[in-house]
């Protein structure tokens, strides 16, 4: 019955994003010393109206004679008032026009004021409550007109007073608003939190709404969005660069930071409810903690390796799975280069041994990088780059990889490990961190290598056995070692470190910085945080990791059906047949699959009965299927 009902909405901080007074006063006090003394004075009567500790007729007037308004500064405010509406009520344009008859303003504010926000809205003048201001002749602003709405309570008397038909609905930030409930004069009140949340009025509402979006979802109405975002909820672990938070945060997402990893135990427990996960190395995004993932849409690696994720369970229930593959490349590159430059000369111990107050100026062992051998294992994003700034500083590049890659520059590619191993001065790693290569480098890779040769690991702490290189290390065999990355790393800054490599000498030990500047953190945070809105928006998977990427531009004029099957025979056909049968009209198609999952997406005319698409779900081999328009 939820078309029956009669919406009231406040108007100050709920369908505008300002307090009407304090926006006044900022106008009548511009170029004044006074202005911030006054204009707290102000802001302080306002809360205090709000949160119901003064009766608002009292404030109003009091708030009224602070400042010296005319009526040219209502002009102006006037003009600027339709521009500042809601964001999410400005989304919602066609909600307001199309049941204008059915939307009440009421509001302790001023109707000179409301009238031209009214009128974007669609909504009648004879439908806004609020107060007139009395002027005198030279448009000085006198007083404000009585008016039942000064009284205590005056907003619940005043819609009592209207006798508004079917189910009333009050929408409001104040205390004024939940009142109007209490007294009877609406059947349901929300808390209109979008632009400013108080306590004590989300408490005494039906529910809080964070945006329109999310009122009309409650009230069984369609939105601008089919699901309101500020209902879905993103978690992002590990201290994600701020600029992916404000990103999110400005598409209308509700974003939940926590500064470390979280163990899996605990992350079972904080995944109920969420609808993206971010994370960084850390956080073991386990198939058991995607069971507990009741809402789970997407997750998103902020960085490179996706080791840390189980993409197969991920996919298996329909998540995608996202990270920033180039944003910080080159970060881990210039440092692999500078380790080697230091390992090279024992710039660690020699630095060390000065912070002691020991001076050891000597050659003895000290080597230029000029003309040595690089051997790369993993010649991917990281190994290449490598390549190419090791050549310019005049190495020699050797690398392996497992698959076919193009040889920068001059680099010879090696037909094995042990023969890259066999030759290089310097070996570094860069595989990605796939089981398969858990001890890649261990004690019988470490004897291959040549006496007194260096090795580096900025790729994934269990690639190499570390207590094998330390025993390599304290014999000689190896000269030094630069490593960023462990089989054992602490979650947080506050926990401890402990590893077999710990105090060895021309050991340099980094806690696993590679990629951590902050350009590339920055990068990362926009380009993850853009391919998450990419796919939750428009259902576009370009960089997916786990399933099949497709490039898709916004839906409009039509509604988008997102369906993530099994890769079994006959998904397409029983997918359109079942549209047929509901008598949905498509616009347009799109389907790729890998191996073992299908992409469906279906554009289709607007005109349908949204119960039909309960259908699509038991199409057999469904694991997601969302729409979006
Ligand atoms: N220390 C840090 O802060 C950072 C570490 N990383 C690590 O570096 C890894 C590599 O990054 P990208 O180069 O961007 O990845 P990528 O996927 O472009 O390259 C990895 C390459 O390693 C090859 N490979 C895998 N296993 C191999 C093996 N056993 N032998 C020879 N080649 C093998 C692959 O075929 C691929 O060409 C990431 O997966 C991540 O684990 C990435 C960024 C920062
Ligand atoms: O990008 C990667 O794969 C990294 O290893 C960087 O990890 P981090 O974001 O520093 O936890």
């Amino acid at each position: 019955m939820a078309d029956a009902a009669t919406y009231v909405f406040d108007f100050d901080s709920t369908l505008v994003d300002f307090e009407t007074l304090e926006a006044l006063a900022d106008i009548a006090l511009e170029g004044s010393s006074e202005a911030e003394a006054v204009r707290a004075r102000i802001a302080r009567l306002t809360d205090r109206a709000m949160t119901g500790d003064i009766p608002f007729g009292e404030a109003l007037t009091r708030r009224l004679a602070l400042l010296p308004l005319t009526h040219a500064h209502l002009e102006r405010l006037a003009a600027e008032a339709e521009p500042r509406l809601t964001a999410s009520v400005r989304r919602n344009l066609p909600f307001f026009r199309e049941r204008a008859g059915r939307v009440v303003i009421v509001s302790g504010g001023f109707r000179e004021i409301i009238a031209p926000v009214a009128q974007a809205l669609g909504v009648p003048a004879d439908r806004i409550i609020a107060n007139d201001l009395t002027l005198d002749a030279d448009g000085h602003v006198t007083g404000v007109a009585d008016s039942p709405l000064l009284e205590p309570l005056g907003k619940a008397a005043a819609l009592k007073a209207l006798n508004l038909p079917g189910p009333v609905v009050m929408v409001g930030d104040g205390w004024t608003d939940a009142e109007v409930k209490a007294e009877g004069a609406a059947d349901r009140f929300y808390a209109f939190t979008e632009v400013v949340r108080r306590e004590r009025v989300v408490a005494a509402a039906d529910a809080e709404v964070r945006s329109v979006d999310e009122l009309l979802h409650l009230e069984g109405l369609a939105g601008r969005w089919s699901y309101p975002r500020s209902r879905m909820r993103m978690l992002l672990l590990e201290n994600v660069h701020p600029a992916a938070v404000e990103r999110l945060q400005a598409a209308g997402y509700r974003v939940e930071t926590a500064k470390g990893a979280l163990s899996e135990d605990a992350l079972v427990e904080r995944i109920k409810g969420v609808h993206v996960l971010g994370v960084r190395s850390k956080s073991q995004v386990s198939a058991r903690v995607l069971d507990a993932a009741d809402k789970l849409m997407a997750v998103a690696a902020f960085c490179i390796g996706t080791n840390q994720i189980d993409l197969d369970a991920a996919a298996e229930r329909g998540v995608a799975v996202f990270n920033a593959p180039y944003s910080n490349t080159r970060s881990v590159v210039e440092l692999a280069v500078g380790l080697t430059i230091a390992l090279l000369r024992d710039v660690a111990d020699k630095s060390a041994a000065m912070h002691r107050g020991e001076w050891n100026k000597s050659a003895a062992g000290a080597r230029e990088l000029r003309g040595k051998t690089l051997g790369i294992v993993g010649y991917g994003a990281i190994g290449s780059q490598l390549s190419v700034l090791a050549e310019a500083l005049g190495m020699r590049v050797i690398f392996h990889d497992l698959t076919e890659r193009l040889a920068l520059g001059n680099a010879r590619p090696m037909p094995s490990l042990e023969a890259l191993l066999a030759e290089s001065d310097v070996v570094s790693l860069h595989v990605d961190g796939r089981t398969a290569n858990t001890a890649l480098i261990g004690a019988s890779e470490l004897s291959r290598m040549k006496p007194g040769a260096l090795l580096l690991n900025l790729s994934r702490g269990h690639v190499v056995d570390v207590g094998a290189l330390a025993q390599a290390l304290g014999s000689g065999r190896i000269g030094g070692a630069a490593i960023d990355v462990f089989p054992d790393e602490p979650a947080t800054n506050a926990d401890p470190f402990d590893s077999p490599l710990r105090g060895l000498p021309n050991v340099i030990l980094t806690p696993h910085i590679g990629g951590s500047t902050e350009e590339a953190q920055e990068a990362i945070a926009e380009f993850a945080a853009e391919r998450l809105l990419a796919y939750l928006n428009r259902g576009d998977t370009t960089f997916c990791v786990n399933l099949p990427n497709v490039q898709l531009a916004e839906v409009s004029g039509a509604h988008r059906i997102l369906h993530i099957h099994r890769n079994q025979p006959g998904v397409l056909a029983e997918l359109n047949r079942a549209l047929a049968a509901a008598g949905l009209n498509i616009l347009g198609q799109h389907l790729k699959t890998d191996e073992r999952t299908g992409y469906v997406i279906t554009d289709v005319d607007r005109d349908y009965d949204p119960a039909a698409l309960k259908a699509l779900r038991s199409v057999a081999g469904t694991l997601r299927f969302r729409t979006l328009h």
